[in-house]
């Protein structure tokens, strides 16, 4: 059978927990502020420059998110950028490249965490997405119960893996098919598009469009409508609906990450990541 879900968290929090004394950094990669609203905390994602996913930030955004679910105090959550140029870039680049397999396992595993953390989460998730969000970064709003993302241009938004010469995960794209449909998602994939505003409220990836100083605003008061449902009622509707997906990762992220490891691994996709990467450096605004 599946490992039981109480068990494996408390397992990955002591994880977490000895990870992040490993880093001791001075620096807050993640603030946590109670909103107006009462029950409603706002997490603010603050890994400068762009929210990149180092494994160091992983680690704290999963102990803040920990420590939310287990508060009594909070029903939901709004998970928003504290940094001008992005809501999220994805996985730091320098984590998957040049590193070791040791290393590449470990990132994933944590990776794989972040994404059963916020999937699985009781508490109402609502991305107030405020910047540019890419790849591993679409993470956020595709586990979040509801995405509101700020109607600018430089705002675009998809799951972009193809164009680095890499392949989204299937536990990135069943929540994507799960939420804009298999055609559009085939679509969406391959070609890695990264939708601007209007298109991506088309295609359903985000749920709203509001100008971008309004973004969090609109997330308090769409949060208000979904706490006036009873929590039991909507955590087993959320479950119920969630768990055949979830359950796929947890069955088989063993062998997720061994396929992880082998490909990223491979001298040529690491030869297409240092060219990405290196062509982010030259494109400077
Ligand atoms: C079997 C499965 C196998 C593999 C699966 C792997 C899944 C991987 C998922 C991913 O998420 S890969 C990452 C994809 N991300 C992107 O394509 C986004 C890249 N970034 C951008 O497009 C832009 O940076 C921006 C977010 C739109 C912001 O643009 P802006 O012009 O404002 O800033 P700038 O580009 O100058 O970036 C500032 C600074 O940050 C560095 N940077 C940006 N993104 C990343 C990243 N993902 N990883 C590491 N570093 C990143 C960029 O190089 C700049 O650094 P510098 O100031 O030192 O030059």
């Amino acid at each position: 059978g599946l490992p039981d879900a109480a068990f494996w968290w408390k397992e990955r929090a002591t994880c977490c927990k000895v990870r992040a004394r490993r880093f001791g950094s001075q620096r807050q990669l993640v603030v946590v502020e109670p909103s107006s609203t009462a029950g409603v905390a706002v997490l603010k994602l603050k890994n400068l420059p762009v929210n990149s996913f180092s494994l160091e930030f992983l680690t704290e955004l999963i102990i803040n998110l920990e420590k939310l679910e287990n508060d009594k105090t909070f029903r939901g959550i709004i998970i928003t950028s504290d940094c001008p140029k992005a809501f999220s870039a994805g996985v730091d680049l320098r984590e998957i490249c040049g590193k070791n397999p040791a290393h590449y396992t470990e990132y994933w595993k944590v990776l794989q965490d972040l994404w059963l953390r916020l999937y699985l989460s009781n508490l109402v998730l609502i991305s107030a997405i405020n910047g540019p969000c890419a790849a591993g970064g679409c993470l956020i709003p595709l586990t979040s119960d509801y995405r509101i993302l700020a109607d600018n241009p430089k705002c675009l938004i998809g799951l972009n893996e193809t164009r680095l010469g890499i392949s989204a995960p299937f536990w990135f794209k069943d929540p994507l098919v799960n939420i804009i449909g298999h055609r559009a998602s085939e679509h969406a994939l391959q070609l890695g598009l990264l939708f601007p505003p209007a298109e991506a409220l088309q295609v359903g990836i985000v749920d709203k469009v509001v100008p971008k100083d309004q973004v969090q605003s609109t997330a308090l008061s769409v949060m208000t409508q979904w706490l006036a449902i009873p929590d039991h009622a909507r955590q087993l509707t959320k479950n119920m609906i969630r768990k055949p997906t979830a359950d796929l990762l947890v069955k088989h992220r063993d062998t997720d990450i061994q396929n992880f490891v082998s490909f990223i691994s491979r001298d040529s996709i690491q030869k297409s990541l240092q060219m990405y990467l290196a062509k982010l450096k030259q494109n400077k605004d």
